[in-house]
């Protein structure tokens, strides 16, 4: 598969998966997740790779989620090769790749793209890094994975505020409250990732993918929510309450939800 909105490189035995749609900020349309999916199953089946590493393109952004412009415009995400929405595939790969996958955040996690960091087994964040989900005010929500690992990871009050005010966070915070493994500044963030990704590298590779998975099997359920979440968000996102909160994303307005209380 040719690549267009990701890259993908593989290099002293470590992938690294770029998302690489810079001038959207690295926000994600049907073919990103189509070739983010293609890329962690080719890290996966490639005996010389033993970690993987999830960045985003540019020093502004990791990725920012969906692309509200593309949905504002065109009523979805886009199309892809195969015509399937994937991302629940994508979400299960990072978390089932029996492999251990690092997310390096070099800018702002929001949305979908803050979903991904939290999938991920351990995140470096940028000193300029932020940190919040943004679909109550956009018209969307993860209530499967975004939702339920959130909370493991942080706590149910936080994870409340993180979702309801749609708040953005400091990589300071986000390592304060445990949602984040480190901190460097951006010149270094490659370097620190690759660093943890070379520790990993040594390690026995039964040894880790028994333990991720061991680590899984505690949230295995969540696997069940997150389906239904995705039905019930398939729903909802080409509905008047949820488009109004895109298109006003698209608008640069504040959106106006007082017709669906
Ligand atoms: C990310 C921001 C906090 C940045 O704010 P800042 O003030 O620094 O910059 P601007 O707001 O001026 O943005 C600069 C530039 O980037 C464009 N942009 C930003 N975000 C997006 C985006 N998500 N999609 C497309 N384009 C984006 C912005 O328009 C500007 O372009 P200019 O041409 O005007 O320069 C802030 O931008 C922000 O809050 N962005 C929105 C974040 C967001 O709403 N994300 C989507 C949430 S929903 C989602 O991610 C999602 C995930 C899923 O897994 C789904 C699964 C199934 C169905 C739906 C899903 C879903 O919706």
């Amino acid at each position: 598969m040719e690549y267009t909105d990701v890259a993908y490189e593989v290099s002293e035995q470590i992938a690294t998966i770029t998302m690489n749609r810079a001038k959207r900020m690295n926000a994600f349309r049907g073919r990103t997740i189509e070739e983010m999916l293609h890329a962690f199953k080719r890290a996966w089946a490639d005996p010389g790779v033993a970690v993987v590493i999830l960045t985003g393109a540019g020093e502004k952004s990791f990725c920012v989620g969906g692309d509200q412009i593309e949905y504002a415009e065109t009523g979805s995400y886009g199309t892809s090769d195969n015509g399937l929405w994937e991302i629940d595939e994508l979400h299960m790969a990072i978390r089932d790749i029996p492999k251990p996958v690092i997310a390096a955040v070099n800018g702002y996690a929001i949305g979908g793209g803050h979903v991904f960091h939290v999938l991920c087994d351990v995140t470096i964040a940028s000193e300029n890094a932020k940190f919040g989900q943004a679909g109550p005010r956009v018209g969307s929500f993860d209530a499967g994975w975004g939702t339920a690992l959130l909370t493991r990871i942080v706590g149910e009050k936080k994870a409340r505020e993180i979702w309801y005010f749609c708040r953005q966070y400091t990589a300071q915070e986000a390592l304060d409250m445990g949602l984040v493994n480190k901190v460097v500044p951006l010149a270094d963030l490659m370097t620190e990732a690759r660093d943890w990704a070379r520790q990993a590298a040594d390690m026995s590779p039964t040894a880790l993918r028994a333990l991720k998975h061991a680590f899984n099997a505690d949230g295995a359920h969540i696997y069940g929510q997150a389906k239904m979440a995705a039905d019930i968000l398939r729903i909802f996102g080409t509905s008047d309450e949820a488009m109004e909160g895109k298109k006003a994303f698209a608008e640069k307005r504040k959106p106006d939800f007082s017709p669906y209380r």
